[in-house]
């Protein structure tokens, strides 16, 4: 099933372009790699797809919805959108604002309007699920790199998202950590979810993505691949271990 659907996506910054002429689908339960040099792109589209900002031109689409700019303005379908498609930052101190690592995992399950049993039942799970079960008291602020991470992928989970978009979430983890979260991905995905991660570093992300879309210095789609395409094209693969 197809969940989103750019065409000719364009994206300009005042005095720079962030992406340009980006067409492509993403059906349910893909675990997609967005590869690309630095300033190649890949922030802008996760910003895009989120509702974060919307394209200077084209069009984009979730479960057929168009994803316009008259359609986010409204309060209830930016809600909805942010439910349905969860986004860890790369700099995750932009989204961990709570008292506790409790309090950041039940505050968006709050806004949703659960009661306080199933608000608590989510927060124990996601806590879980990430292991960050014994950071529960903490203050995120004063957390590590990677248990914020974490904590961050806690509180998008907490909405049960269709869709997990992540930039560069393995940046600045140990490699026993990377491993953690590459696990942690693909445990998500086998439980139904679509992933959509940026990242620079193909070695990193080799074994788990299925799908790699690969960003040009000019913002522009350079390949799309599965990974039995790359597994045929070591060049490709060379030039990706270089980026
Ligand atoms: N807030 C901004 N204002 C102006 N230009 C921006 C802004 N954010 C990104 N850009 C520019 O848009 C282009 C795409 O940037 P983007 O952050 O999407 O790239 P990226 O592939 O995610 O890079 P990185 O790997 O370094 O995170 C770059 O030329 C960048 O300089």
């Amino acid at each position: 099933m197809v969940l989103i659907k750019l065409v000719n996506i364009c994206y300009d910054y005042p005095d720079t372009c962030g992406l340009k002429d980006l067409s492509l689908t993403v059906n349910s339960g893909d675990f997609v790699c967005l590869m690309g040099p630095n300033g190649s792109g890949k922030s802008t589209l996760l910003r895009l797809l989120s509702g974060l900002a919307s394209p200077t031109s084209g069009t984009y689409q979730f479960h057929d919805q168009p994803i316009t700019t008259t359609y986010l303005a409204d309060a209830q379908n930016r809600q909805q959108l942010h439910q349905r498609i969860g986004m860890v930052f790369q700099n995750t101190d932009v989204q961990l604002f709570n008292t506790s690592v409790t309090e950041e995992v039940a505050f968006g399950p709050r806004q949703l309007g659960l009661s306080a049993a199933m608000v608590a039942q989510r927060v124990a799970d996601c806590l879980q699920l990430t292991d960050c079960a014994n950071l529960a008291d903490r203050v995120p602020y004063q957390l590590s790199g990677g248990e914020k991470k974490r904590v961050a992928l806690a509180s998008v989970l907490a909405l049960n998202p269709e869709i997990l978009l992540l930039d560069e979430p393995l940046n600045g983890l140990t490699i026993a950590a990377q491993q953690q979260m590459l696990t942690l991905l693909q445990r998500l995905q086998a439980a139904g979810k679509t992933i959509i991660m940026a990242s620079h570093n193909y070695q990193q992300v080799q074994a788990v993505g299925e799908r790699f879309i690969i960003f040009n210095s000019t913002h522009q789609v350079d390949a799309d691949l599965t990974r039995a395409d790359l597994d045929q094209q070591p060049a490709r693969q060379a030039q990706l271990m270089t980026l």
